[in-house]
């Protein structure tokens, strides 16, 4: 008999086939649930609407300060970006280099310690030498209004100037009127995308610098995983066969991505789309979503370690603590 298992997560293009059924999974009845805002779907696992859901990083960490932590977490990775092209500057406030961000105030969308935010100021610690503890920080949204998403409660960690917007103020506006220097952000700031000429990337030429940093460090980086709920980690053969899922569906996508670089079906649209599939497939081979822990694992460290120096960790984990067990050879 078939497993009934609720299963959350954005339909990001590589988990698309789950969501829409061109993938099913093996012994699962699954009901899959979306939101159009994915922090919705963070809400439902923590308050324990779903057997298995995508969660951010930095919430599933956060859950581990729990004597008792609830979750563990498959190596898929549902949402991944390059973060130097989330940083954006006022371009009179004198920052041309991650070198001039001390002293400055800093904007961070939605709260301290998100997810993109984690891994930008991570990368400019380790490669540029700038800490969170050198700039002031003020937290909101960038374009519109958001909630609070602190469901868990988040540590400032101390040395650390944080504060809230204002009620009603938007990161976006405030760095085009000069009120931050810079801005940490997922969603590009609408002034920026109108065109505005007072706001710039800190890295304009971001795919090139994009690229070697995943040259060097073989880094793609994570900003969600898949998380499960505490009574299901012992199922190994069911959670093997959600993992089988959620494989063939990112292999199916890929597939189709493969045709469109061939020009031998019209899967793809995207004009000059085989160039970028060309250039990107020397960088990254023939899997550029790689699920497992083996190839993740460094990226993993890293946002883990990152977690832990940002203050928002108590302890520095590693995969052995976040990892359902029986996934650890993956
Ligand atoms: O999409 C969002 O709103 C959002 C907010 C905070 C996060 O940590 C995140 O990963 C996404």
């Amino acid at each position: 008999m078939n497993t009934k298992l609720t299963i959350a997560g954005g339909s990001h293009e590589q988990v698309a086939p789950l969501f829409d059924g061109r993938v099913t999974i093996d012994g699962v009845d699954a009901t899959f649930e979306s939101a159009p805002v994915i922090t919705e779907i963070f809400r439902g696992m923590l308050e324990g609407n779903y057997d298995i859901a995508e969660l951010g990083l930095t919430y599933f960490l956060r859950s581990f300060d729990h004597a008792d932590p609830p979750f563990k977490a498959l190596p898929i990775f549902p949402a991944r970006n390059f973060r130097h092209s989330s940083v954006f500057v006022n371009t009179a406030a004198g920052v041309q280099t991650p070198k001039d961000l001390p002293g400055k105030t800093i904007g961070d969308f939605a709260l301290w310690g998100n997810d993109a935010s984690v891994w930008i100021k991570g990368i400019l610690a380790d490669e540029h030498g700038v800490t969170p503890d050198q700039s002031r920080w003020v937290v909101g949204g960038t374009n519109h209004p958001i909630p609070s998403f602190d469901w868990l409660p988040q540590p400032v960690p101390d040395g650390v100037d944080v504060h809230h917007a204002a009620d009603g103020a938007l990161l976006g506006d405030m760095l085009e009127s000069g009120e931050i220097d810079a801005l940490m952000t997922v969603d590009a700031p609408q002034a920026f995308m109108d065109g505005s000429t007072k706001i710039a990337r800190l890295f304009p030429d971001y795919e090139s610098v994009e690229r070697d940093y995943y040259r060097r460090t073989g880094i793609f980086p994570q900003m969600h995983i898949v998380a499960v709920r505490p009574e299901l980690i012992e199922q190994t053969d069911l959670l093997k066969s959600v993992y089988r899922g959620f494989a063939e569906a990112k292999e199916l996508v890929q597939q189709q991505y493969r045709r469109g670089a061939l020009k031998q079906h019209m899967d793809v649209i995207t004009p000059w789309f085989s160039q970028l599939f060309d250039e990107n497939r020397k960088l990254f081979g023939e899997d550029w979503w790689p699920y497992g822990l083996a190839a993740n694992r460094t990226a993993i460290d890293t946002f883990l370690r990152y977690h832990y120096e940002q203050g928002l960790s108590k302890r520095l984990l590693t995969a052995e603590d976040i990892f359902v067990p029986e996934f650890l050879d993956t």
